[in-house]
């Protein structure tokens, strides 16, 4: 039977919380976009229900993780975990607080865990704060994020601006008094009218604890730590290798901005041939595909190629008084086409950098259910797709991997 169901609010989180699950013993199946009503749950113990809710208006978000919730409850799963990004992506208008209580609500449960702490990560909570590494989440680059900037590090502060119920804190010292002082902390808040409870977590045994202490609640939040941890609580068999990766031409396309991903974008442009996608020289998205699919037509076939739009925040503004307010979504549709392009001029490996990016690309080439395989880099697993043509795909999340995780993923790609 599946033991868990997780509902990602993007496919970058969507890869890699289904990385922490295999890794902590549960076989586990990626499926893209709102499942078909009538699809059966493929044979797994967990599956992840990668979805495009995160930075949609709040209402769709809310819709399509309750139809997705609705779909692993009819097909017999019990648990639920709502996984978020662990730089808690968001705004004001939400999507995490309107999203879990939604989730509380069909689930009919009275509190749940708000734990984007993720010490593989490097992200870390106390006293309700998040830390990115050895900063506050409003000192890191994620400040500057196009989409969900993150400037107020208290998360029961930024919660509270998107759930108009009560939001509480479970502090580090109750979390490292152990399993009973955690439940009863949380029967406690939960008594008191507490929906949403923040959890400080600094390392993966705390996050052991919060998962043993809340096994009996149906719906759980936060990020890939907390659901490694639940995973492990339940896993049921090794390590799965799973299918090989496709060997074939390499294609990497990069949208994502984030610090990270601009130094892999430099090591890899360093080793492969690459066209830079830059609204602000050509602003007219017609133009600006007709001359990256150009370029990518005479270079295919001839080793891996690097296609990016990745930008520092001067070069973001510059293209976007150039292109307008729809440059991000212009520029993930342009990738997207790109990607089917590549796939069609005969690539079997696809790496994509950036969460929205990866979005567009896996929806641009129709890919519905992957299996998860081997991690390249902490977060960052291979997935295989089904079908008749099997594709290698990885989906990077803006801020993870090594600086050469790009020249490593093009590895073995001819
Ligand atoms: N040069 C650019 N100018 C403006 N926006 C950009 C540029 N390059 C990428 N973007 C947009 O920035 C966003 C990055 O988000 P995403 O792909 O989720 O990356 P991450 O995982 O780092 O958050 C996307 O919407 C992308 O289209
Ligand atoms: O939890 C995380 O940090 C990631 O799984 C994630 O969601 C990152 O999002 P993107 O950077 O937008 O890919």
């Amino acid at each position: 039977m599946t033991a868990l169901g997780c509902v990602a609010d993007d496919y970058t989180g969507g890869t890699d919380v289904a990385a922490a699950l295999r890794r902590a013993g549960l076989r586990t199946v990626l499926m893209f976009g709102e499942p078909d009503p009538t699809s059966p749950l493929p044979a797994c113990d967990a599956v992840v229900v990668a979805l495009k809710s995160r930075t949609v208006p709040a209402a769709e978000a809310v819709d399509a993780s309750l139809r997705t919730y609705r779909w692993l409850a009819g097909n017999g799963v019990r648990r639920t975990y709502f996984k978020y990004c662990s730089t808690f992506d968001s705004t004001d208008s939400g999507n995490i607080g309107p999203v879990t209580d939604a989730l509380l609500d069909a689930t009919g449960t009275a509190m749940t865990v708000v734990c984007p702490a993720s010490p593989e990560h490097g992200r870390t909570t106390y006293l309700g704060h998040l830390f990115v590494g050895d900063v506050l989440l409003s000192a890191s680059s994620m400040r500057h994020h196009p989409l969900t900037p993150m400037t107020d590090p208290n998360l029961v502060r930024v919660l509270t601006r998107q759930t108009p119920h009560p939001v509480g804190l479970l502090p580090l010292n109750t979390v490292r008094a152990g399993v009973e002082e955690i439940r009863s902390r949380l029967t406690t808040l939960a008594s008191q009218g507490t929906r949403h409870v923040v959890v400080d977590a600094v390392t993966d045994a705390d996050l052991d604890a919060v998962a043993e202490a809340t096994s009996s609640l149906a719906l759980l939040t936060g990020g890939a730590g907390l659901a490694r941890a639940v995973g492990a609580c339940s896993a049921a068999s090794p390590d799965h290798d799973g299918a090989s990766l496709p060997a074939g031409p390499g294609v990497i396309l990069a949208g994502s901005c984030s610090a990270a991903t601009l130094d892999q974008v430099e090591q890899a442009r360093a080793r492969f041939p690459s066209y830079r996608l830059d609204p602000a020289s050509t602003p007219d998205p017609d133009d600006l595909l007709a001359k990256a699919a150009s370029w990518l037509a005479d270079h295919a076939g001839r080793g891996p190629v690097l296609l990016y739009s990745s930008a520092t925040p001067d070069q973001r503004e510059a293209a976007v008084a150039a292109m307008g307010p729809s440059t991000s979504e212009i520029l993930e549709r342009t990738l997207g086409s790109l990607a089917r392009s590549a796939v069609a001029a005969g690539a079997r490996r696809v790496v994509v950098a950036g969460g929205e990016t990866s979005g567009a690309v896996v929806s641009a080439l129709g890919i519905r259910t992957v299996l998860v395989t081997a991690e390249e880099d902490r977060g960052v697993p291979w997935c295989v797709s089904d079908g008749e043509v099997p594709l290698g795909l990885l989906l990077k999340s803006g801020n993870f991997g090594r600086p050469d995780l790009l020249v490593r993923a093009m590895d073995g790609a001819s």
